[in-house]
């Protein structure tokens, strides 16, 4: 049967605003799919497209999934040549999401859930700023599920990589792009084992908002329209901030990734930061005080510039963008900062490294 004879009633007029997209990622069997479930059962507002990256047996599908506000569920399956989302992330997934557009108006969101060994990274960069996608979606955010039974066995651990200690695993890399990280399956696990989670989560990610949950259970209010990749969202810039002062460089585990907050002067020469921030995404020159060579895996923050403009700047991997607030500034928390997520981040070393910059030692 046609595709478009199947979805019938979902054929409505919608807005051409560019549709929004929440990656839901999180290791193995930690409740991904219940969330997913959840969400399309609970959810009667939106019209929602779902590609689920699945391995199969040799080759790899993307399921699109759309429903409608009265529930109705219909199913397609756009099947792709090579490889997995997360692989071949460019090719793939740039067309699974041209096989979406072409069905335009038929949905106002997109859900795309990850395999559990998937690094969301790659994959939101691709959503996040696409000149091929051009306005057609934009990143609204990433949400990670967590198994708070089994977590503290692989977060943050080498139990997936023991060959090489520097690098971060994908669990624990799922909970440094996180914007806001499900601790679910709370009913297995004692108060004291969900504490000790959730600290160890914060000294890796410390500025995703955690939400306890059974069963994927949560206000959907909390993990959709998050806008955590648009500047104007004031409160969550506020929330962000707020968090990462409370866990600031603190990191328990061996890998030393953490979360580090470094306050920069107000008035800041726009050219001053921007070399900065080249220097420390692109250059991999910055180590830590031991000579560790440091990663930064995501990167936010609200800078006061010396010409009165006000930016956020956001970062994910090497790629970063500074976009204009203009609107509600007051509510934008006073002073400019950036909140960097990363492994062997010394906070000494990062600011001698901006201090240089400022005083434009640096071109
Ligand atoms: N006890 C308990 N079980 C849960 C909870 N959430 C999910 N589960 C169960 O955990 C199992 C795995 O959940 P899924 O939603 O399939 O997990 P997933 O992340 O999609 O798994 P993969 O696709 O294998 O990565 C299922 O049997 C769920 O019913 C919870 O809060 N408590």
């Amino acid at each position: 049967m046609d595709s478009d004879d199947e979805i019938p009633l979902l054929v409505t007029a919608t807005t051409l605003d560019p549709v929004p997209v929440t990656i839901i990622t999180g290791y193995l069997g930690c409740g991904k799919t219940t969330l997913l479930n959840y969400i399309l059962t609970e959810q009667h507002s939106k019209k929602i497209a779902v590609i689920l990256n699945e391995f199969g047996e040799g080759d790899t599908m993307e399921k699109s999934v759309a429903i409608g506000e009265k529930g109705n569920l219909c199913e397609e399956w756009l099947e792709l040549q090579n490889g997995c989302l997360c692989c071949s992330v460019k090719d793939n997934g740039v067309k699974a999401i041209e096989n979406l557009m072409s069905k335009r108006g038929k949905f106002d969101y997109i859900l795309l859930e990850t395999t559990g060994l998937a690094d969301p990274g790659p994959i939101a960069k691709l959503f996040w700023i696409d000149t091929e996608l051009g306005s057609d979606v934009h990143l609204d955010g990433i949400v990670c599920v967590i198994d708070s039974k089994n977590a503290n066995k692989y977060l943050g651990g080498t139990l997936l990589d023991e060959s090489n200690s520097d690098t971060i695993n994908p669990s624990t890399r799922q909970v440094a792009l996180a914007d806001i990280i499900l601790v679910n399956k709370i009913d297995l696990v004692d108060r004291q084992t969900l504490d000790m989670l959730k600290t160890k989560i914060r000294s890796i990610n410390g500025s995703a908002e955690i939400i306890e949950t059974t069963n994927s259970k949560v206000d959907l209010n909390k993990i959709l329209d998050l806008k955590s990749y648009t500047p104007s969202n004031n409160v969550r810039i506020d929330e962000m901030i707020r968090n990462a002062e409370s866990s600031d460089g603190k990191s328990h585990i061996h890998q030393n990734i953490s979360t580090v907050t470094l306050e920069i002067p107000d008035g800041i020469l726009r050219k001053s930061l921007d070399t900065f921030v080249c220097k420390i995404l692109w250059e991999n020159l910055l180590k830590d005080s031991k000579g560790n060579l440091s990663e930064i895996v995501r990167m936010k923050g609200v800078i006061r510039f010396s010409d009165g403009s006000t930016a956020a700047v956001q970062s994910v991997y090497d790629m970063y963008e500074f976009q204009e607030i203009t609107e509600n500034l007051c509510e934008v928390p006073p002073g400019s900062r950036i909140i960097l997520i990363g492994t062997f981040l010394d906070k000494t070393e990062l600011s001698h490294l901006l201090d240089k910059c400022i005083d434009l030692r640096y071109d």
